[in-house]
């Protein structure tokens, strides 16, 4: 299998699977991918998603260069019919994190831009390397990068194809935190927990909030994120959430 999936605790896990060609995405992991992500964002028990790779070499490296055939059909046909084969399909309100255990390069550094938590392990390297393989990051990378990083470290790293570490991730805030990677996967399943146990429909508005205020003057987003806490405002949670605070309890939420 290319790409393992289970869910615990409304935690969905998705493995990228393929660590002897460096858990790159060949075409059957993409579609698997594909049908994975819509169950991710459909099954409603499913409150947050961690995306990682097997083993401590790589969390993905994008496409996989020996067995992606030439195109049978010409761009615009599969574009249009399709859209872009991976990040489309990870838009969503639920969180995702990337757990990245290795290598993040090109296409794989992109799906971890994609997500909304990046952690990493101390060996982690990043990079956007398709200039060096006559392509370009065109899934995500040209644009989430220079959003992500300060403009002349993305330059660099994309017109270089140069590949930074983990500490160099850290220090410019590409990842939030790194651990051994031994760590990784339990940090993940952490945070990942902790949003789970959050009221689900809070979670999904403060990253509706964010994701869309990003793209919006600062008066319009703050207009947005106030219609978005009028919109919580009524809920079963809401209630349940002040309740549990004055009786110090856990609360239990539901999701309505
Ligand atoms: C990451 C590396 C620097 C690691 O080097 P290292 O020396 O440690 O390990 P290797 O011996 O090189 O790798 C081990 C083993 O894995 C195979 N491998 C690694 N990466 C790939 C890959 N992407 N495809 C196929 N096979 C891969 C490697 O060949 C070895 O196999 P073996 O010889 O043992 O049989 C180094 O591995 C490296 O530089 N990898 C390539 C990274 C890269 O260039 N990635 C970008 C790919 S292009 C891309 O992702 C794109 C995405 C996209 C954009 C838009 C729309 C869709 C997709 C662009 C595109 O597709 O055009």
């Amino acid at each position: 299998m290319g790409v393992d999936f289970k869910k615990e605790n409304h935690v969905a896990y998705i493995t990228l699977n393929r660590p002897e060609a460096m858990n790159s995405l060949d075409p059957e992991s993409m579609d698997q991918l594909v049908d994975i992500w819509s169950t991710v964002k459909n099954d409603p028990d499913i409150r947050v998603a961690v995306l990682t790779g097997t083993g401590q070499k790589a969390f993905s490296t994008g496409t996989d260069m020996k067995k992606t055939p030439p195109p049978k059909e010409c761009m615009a046909s599969i574009y249009l019919r399709d859209g872009q084969p991976i990040i489309p399909h990870m838009k969503m309100w639920k969180p995702i994190i990337a757990a990245i255990n290795g290598y993040a390069v090109g296409g794989g550094l992109e799906m971890a831009l994609a997500c909304d938590l990046r952690i990493a392990s101390s060996n982690a390297k990043f990079g956007l390397t398709e200039v060096k393989v006559a392509s370009l990051a065109g899934l995500n990378g040209t644009q989430c990068l220079p959003r992500a990083i300060p403009l002349s470290v993305a330059m660099k790293m994309m017109l270089t194809g140069d590949l930074i570490d983990a500490q160099e991730a850290l220090r410019i805030g590409l990842v939030s935190d790194i651990v051994e990677p031994d760590e990784l996967i339990g940090l993940a399943r952490k945070y990942a927990e902790k949003i789970a146990n959050n009221a689900p429909l809070s979670v999904k508005a403060v990253k509706q909030a964010v994701v869309m205020g990003m793209d919006l003057p600062l008066d319009h987003g703050l207009a947005f994120a106030h219609l978005l806490w009028g919109v919580l405002r009524d809920t079963e949670d809401r209630k349940e959430g002040f309740q549990a605070f004055a009786e110090k309890r856990a609360p239990e939420y539901k999701g309505k």
